[in-house]
């Protein structure tokens, strides 16, 4: 069985634990605060290491799951403990291939970078991937199936990594702002505020399975809501008129150009 060792447990590191099969993998844990890494491993049913170097020794994949601004001086701790039979991922944004190539101080260590999201807490993560060119087949499968076994994978140019991370991985934040946002209209018009966010999450989730199950683009299910001089039509001027589209255009573009300046 392959050993799963994650460095750093946070949000993200806990979301992805929590969706592996412990019968599939061995899952070992390392963090900077021994009695509280233990505690977590107690909770989360796996293996908790003494310290960053004993997880790399028993470790096949070692998962970076740290902030990106700490990232470099965890893997600078860890350098005299790699091999070329181990493979490096990295969960960090802002930080490329060619970076973690040089913080690991190694000319042909595999390295994989991912992008996952925070929906990974419920096994929905949508993800990207990337290797370099010395992870082998069989180790980038296996790559795989660990984010799979969270949700979606998919395999883009690491030139898409920025917009990728934007649009998925941080747009759930900005989706939970407009649900928030339409919950609070929801109140404004006299509906409790639970309730009002049940039904605008239900609605939202229904719509983005629509967009997929349907393959039809947006904007022509929004004609379809549409009905002339209905009631649709005057909120959708309304969302115009009001920069609906160019703000959530440069959301995404000032988050992007934040993640080119993370590290
Ligand atoms: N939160 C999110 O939605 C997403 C986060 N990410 C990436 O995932 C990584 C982790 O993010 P989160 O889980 O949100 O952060 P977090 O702050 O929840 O987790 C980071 C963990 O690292 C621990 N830590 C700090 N210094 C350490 C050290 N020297 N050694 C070991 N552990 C140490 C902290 O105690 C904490 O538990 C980041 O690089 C972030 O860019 C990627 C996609 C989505
Ligand atoms: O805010 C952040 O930096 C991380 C990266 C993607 C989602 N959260």
């Amino acid at each position: 069985m392959q050993t799963i060792g994650f460095i750093g447990v946070g949000k993200m590191a806990t979301a992805i634990i929590s969706g592996l099969d412990k019968n599939k993998f061995e899952i070992i844990i390392s963090g900077h605060n021994l009695p509280k890494t233990k505690k977590q491993a107690e909770e989360l049913d796996v293996k908790a290491a003494e310290n960053h170097e004993e997880l790399v020794q028993q470790s096949d994949f070692i998962v970076l799951s740290v902030k990106p601004q700490v990232l470099p001086s965890v893997l600078s701790q860890l350098i005299n403990h790699l091999s070329k039979d181990k493979t490096l991922i990295s969960i960090a944004a802002g930080l490329t291939l060619s970076d973690l190539k040089h913080l690991a101080d190694s000319e042909n260590q595999p390295i994989i970078r991912v992008m996952p999201n925070i929906n990974a807490q419920i096994g929905q993560s949508t993800s990207a991937i990337v290797k370099n060119e010395f992870v082998d087949d069989s180790a980038y499968e296996i790559a795989q199936r660990i984010f799979n076994a969270v949700g979606s994978v998919h395999e883009i140019a690491e030139k898409d990594f920025s917009t990728f991370a934007a649009i998925a991985g941080s747009s759930p934040a900005f989706i939970y702002m407009f649900i928030d946002a339409m919950a609070r209209a929801g109140v404004l018009h006299g509906l409790p505020k639970d309730q009002a966010t049940a039904i605008v999450s239900e609605t939202v989730k229904a719509s983005a399975e629509m967009l997929l199950q349907s393959g039809e683009n947006p904007w022509s299910l929004v004609d379809k809501v549409s009905s002339p001089g209905g009631t649709t039509v005057a909120g959708v001027v309304s969302l115009e008129q009001n920069h609906f589209g160019g703000t959530v255009i440069d959301a995404i573009s000032a988050t992007i150009e934040r993640e080119k300046h993370l590290k």
